[in-house]
């Protein structure tokens, strides 16, 4: 056997379709999917739409082998298939990029390319060809990366290029992307939407998940549109985001937050000089300074890894304060722990949920008052009954799709899951709410609720702070943006300002150049 072997090379002739068939799955009483048909061309980008908790993951997962239909039929390339793993999967050219990457963080990455591999030349572990061959394909994909980087230490979006490339190893010639997109600097959309029209290109086919209709509407070549398990129709790209929005939740939705005008109170949130370092001691929060008025919404708008994630961690506790101040309705809470900030007021939405947000095994009405248990006990015991109460209260409410409350947060869609830190967070009284990347993952429709839901928020007094790489998400919640660039606060600007000036701004440019060249911009 030749060294490239067990990493094949891009060889394969273009597939002739993908069909599934009658796709049910049923995770006790609840139909996930409901005799799903589908068809995927070579030479495709096919794109699945629906609300959260529709079925799509499920359908997915069900495609590479992760879970077992219950009733249906899949035929590749007009061979049937029965499969009982991914491994199968991926021998008949299926590939998958997961919404959590499904990568060994300790090894490097060509050693998660040569993972669950047949025994061949990798057997006895064949480094350099796997060496040679993360150069190759990252070269021919232009998804740059270092074969000897180990995982952990590699950004979100270089991790998932790896993902990527794992896929491209084996030669998928059907590649599944589900939500890829959730967790991405826009810079790395565009590059990853350009790498996914390369692929097509080629011949491959691919399946695309994803929440944001601008990317539906910029590369679909179809769309199929999957609602409480059952496919409602197909759609067509020239559609537009308001009527995508509307086949997928089956209403009109609006994209736009009706809002009023602030009515501003005294200052729930002042930092004074704050420094926040890495656990390595790089300066992530470097003197910065800004205030919250109750009934305000901020937003830190940034490229992700500029300090935003760090200032919102340092003012909930759970990384540590260099120096300077934070301060809650004029308390110091710079040296607290996360229970005690947590108990002075904040409600707290963290940037990853999966880690920090809730706790997958506990079920989804223990979740729903993680944070403030104490509310729900009767002496030393939980009082059940009114916790029970509440989550009924709260899935209603929120919309939140579960097949019952005593079931684990972990069996809930992703976006379900982000609905319980939200419902969690946003139903007990707060001085100051601090929601890193709120609506992540989240359906248009349930997105719609929960800005609504954040403006109450702030209209009852409550100070505001969002963390958000999406600049509609920006523009449609912040009463001023307060843009971080390397740690520091470039500037803080009004919500009608042009977005351009605030791509300069997020470059570093400082605020009186970038609104400067946009105007002069606008008058050439
Ligand atoms: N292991 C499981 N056990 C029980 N129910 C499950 C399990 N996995 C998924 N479900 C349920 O199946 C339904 C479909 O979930 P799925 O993850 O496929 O939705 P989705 O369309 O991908 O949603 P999202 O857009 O939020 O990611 C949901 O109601 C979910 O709670």
């Amino acid at each position: 056997m030749n060294q490239t072997a067990a990493v094949p090379a891009a060889s394969r002739e273009p597939g002739s379709g993908l069909q599934l068939r009658g796709i049910t799955k049923r995770f006790g009483s609840l139909v996930a999917n409901d005799h799903i048909d589908l068809d995927i061309r070579p030479g495709e980008i096919h794109c699945l739409l629906g609300e959260n908790g529709a079925g799509k993951s499920t359908l997915m997962n069900v495609l590479y082998g992760l879970l077992q239909a219950d009733e249906g039929t899949i035929t590749v390339d007009d061979a049937e298939l029965h499969l009982t793993n991914p491994k199968q999967a991926m021998a008949a050219g299926i590939g998958m990029v997961h919404q959590h990457f499904m990568l060994v963080e300790v090894f490097s990455v060509a050693e998660n390319l040569m993972l669950g591999r047949e025994q061949g030349p990798f057997g006895t572990v064949d480094m350099r060809a796997a060496r040679k061959r993360v150069r190759e394909l990252s070269h021919r994909y232009k998804l740059e990366v270092e074969p000897d980087a180990i995982i952990e230490n590699l950004p979100v979006g270089i991790q998932q290029r790896v993902e990527i490339l794992k896929a491209l190893a084996n030669d998928a010639k059907y590649l599944i992307f589900d939500e890829p997109t959730a967790v991405l600097t826009p810079q790395e959309i565009d590059e990853l939407m350009a790498v996914m029209q390369a692929l097509r290109d080629e011949g491959r086919a691919i399946v695309f998940i994803t929440h944001k209709l601008r990317e539906v509407r910029a590369i679909a070549d179809r769309i199929t549109v999957i609602r409480r398990g059952k496919v409602v129709g197909t759609a067509d790209p020239s559609m537009s985001e308001a009527q995508l929005a509307e086949m997928m939740v089956g209403r009109a939705v609006s994209l736009t937050v009706d809002k009023q005008e602030p009515t501003l109170g005294d200052e729930r949130l002042q930092v004074r000089d704050l420094v926040v370092a890495s656990p390595a001691g790089s300066v992530m929060v470097d003197h910065v300074d800004f205030s919250v008025r109750g009934g305000e919404i901020l937003c830190l708008a940034g490229v992700q890894g500029n300090g935003q994630t760090e200032l919102a961690e340092a003012v909930l506790g759970t990384t540590p304060v260099k120096s300077g101040e934070i301060l809650i309705d004029g308390k110091d809470v710079a040296r607290m722990k996360p229970q005690q900030t947590l108990d002075a007021g904040i409600g707290f939405v963290p940037e990853d949920r999966q880690k920090d947000g809730f706790v997958g095994s506990f079920s989804v009405a223990e979740n729903l008052v993680l944070n403030h248990v104490e509310d729900y006990s009767r002496g030393l015991a939980l009082d059940m009954k009114k916790i029970r109460e509440n989550a009924e209260q709260r899935v209603s409410e929120f919309d939140i799709r579960t097949n019952g409350i005593d079931l684990p947060v972990s069996s809930l869609s992703g976006g379900n899951q982000q609905k319980v830190v939200l419902a969690r967070e946003l139903s007990r009284p707060l001085s100051l709410l601090v929601a890193n990347q709120p609506t992540r993952g989240v359906d248009v429709g349930a997105i719609e609720f929960l800005h609504e839901r954040i403006v109450a928020e702030r209209d009852q007094g409550t100070a505001v702070v969002i963390v958000s790489t999406e600049l509609d998400e920006v523009a449609a919640l912040a009463d001023r943006i307060a843009v971080m660039y390397r740690g520091k606060i470039v500037g803080i600007v009004p919500p009608e300002t042009p977005r351009d000036a605030l791509g300069l701004m997020m470059a570093g440019v400082p605020q009186d150049e970038a609104l400067a060249a946009v105007q002069e911009g606008g008058r050439a």
